[in-house]
């Protein structure tokens, strides 16, 4: 639905050039919730805002449903950007106006008569809970009060597309969670795809199905969130999980200091039930000495790693790696 193909956007000032992003290629589907994680710097804010053209693409194109963005003249663009909602971290409400009027805005900009943006605005207070806030300014809500409005206001047209700007940056983790809960909803009841940038692996874990990694202007790596927890390829994207809350840094484990052979198993969904670590300790001749350990619930599905020294004779420790390997269970040897 979205097709991102070799996207740069280089700033010049003075003599200076920069890359902020560097030939992206994405291809993101309809109906879903795509995250681009990176962090401060990586360039994600600015390929977001290459999306709708806030900022203009230096090379490559962008095509939405196969129109091409980059080739649009500025009425038929337009047109076009009504399809993309957007949030921002500082939400980035009228603050003059009232919750109602703020949703009423874009609205009346498509000059919708004032019957039908009275019912859709009533529509839209319903939808994101704020009923009873609809004659309160900005000042009088809270931070995740503020983002369901800009919400009701980004969605108000009815797009196809959705773009989040590090829209629960600016949150706690309770208001984040509701937050993210109304994103869920808006993709699943209104089919919209959303495309989020955050640098909190927490959102890509809750939320996202597939998710793009960012390193100074390029993606570095692209998976499902699944198997981006289960095999991170890139140093980055093994830092981002292990920044998460409760996650152990496997950097500390030195395998030098271990007389043992040090096995980092990856595991997904039912596998991670079954009880192998006993089983190969009563099937095989080996020791097993856990080092480190973590199970992360995503939306779906749970992946787990285990990191564990085999002290044995090799003979009995290669055959339980395969023994490993059969029961569905990645094992890297470290
Ligand atoms: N208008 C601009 N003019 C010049 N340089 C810019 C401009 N906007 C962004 N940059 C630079 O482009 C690079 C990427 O910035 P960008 O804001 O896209 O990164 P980011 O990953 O979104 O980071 P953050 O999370 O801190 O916003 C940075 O080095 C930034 O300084």
């Amino acid at each position: 639905m979205i097709k991102i193909d070799n996207l740069s956007k280089i700033f010049f000032s003075n003599k200076d050039k920069l890359t902020a992003v560097n030939n992206v290629n994405l291809n993101i589907k309809k109906g879903e919730i795509f995250g681009i994680i990176g962090l401060s710097g990586a360039g994600k804010s600015t390929l977001i805002r290459c999306l709708n053209r806030l900022e203009e693409p230096t090379k490559g194109k962008i095509f939405i449903d196969g129109i091409d963005l980059t080739a649009l003249d500025k009425e038929s663009l337009r047109k076009e950007r009504k399809e993309i909602g957007m949030i921002f971290q500082h939400f980035n409400l009228l603050s003059q106006k009232t919750v109602y009027e703020n949703i009423a805005f874009p609205l009346q900009l498509e000059k919708m008569d004032a019957e039908k943006i009275h019912n859709r605005v009533n529509e839209l207070l319903e939808y994101v809970d704020l009923k009873d806030k609809k004659n309160s300014y900005p000042s009088q809500l809270s931070g995740g009060q503020k983002q369901r409005v800009a919400i009701a206001r980004a969605i108000a047209n009815n797009p196809k597309i959705l773009l989040s700007d590090e829209g629960t940056s600016a949150l706690d983790p309770k208001t984040t969670k509701s937050i993210l809960e109304l994103l869920k909803k808006i993709r699943d009841e209104l089919n919209i795809t959303i495309v989020m940038i955050t640098h909190q692996m927490e959102v890509v874990k809750e939320i996202c199905d597939r998710v793009a990694i960012m390193e100074d202007g390029q993606v570095v790596e692209e998976n499902t969130v699944e198997n981006l927890f289960r095999e991170p390829k890139t140093k980055i994207a093994q830092a981002f999980i292990s920044s998460l809350q409760g996650n152990i840094e496997e950097e500390i484990i030195n395998p030098n200091d271990f007389k043992g052979k040090l096995i980092r198993l990856s595991f997904l969904g039912d596998s991670a039930k079954k009880p192998i670590v006993s089983k190969i300790i009563r099937s095989f001749n080996i020791d097993v000495n856990i080092l480190s350990g973590n199970i992360n619930k995503l939306q779906s599905t749970s992946v787990g790693h285990l990191i564990l020294e085999l002290i044995g004779e090799d003979e009995e420790i290669n055959k339980a790696l395969s023994f490993l390997e059969n029961e569905d269970v990645h094992v890297e040897v470290i």
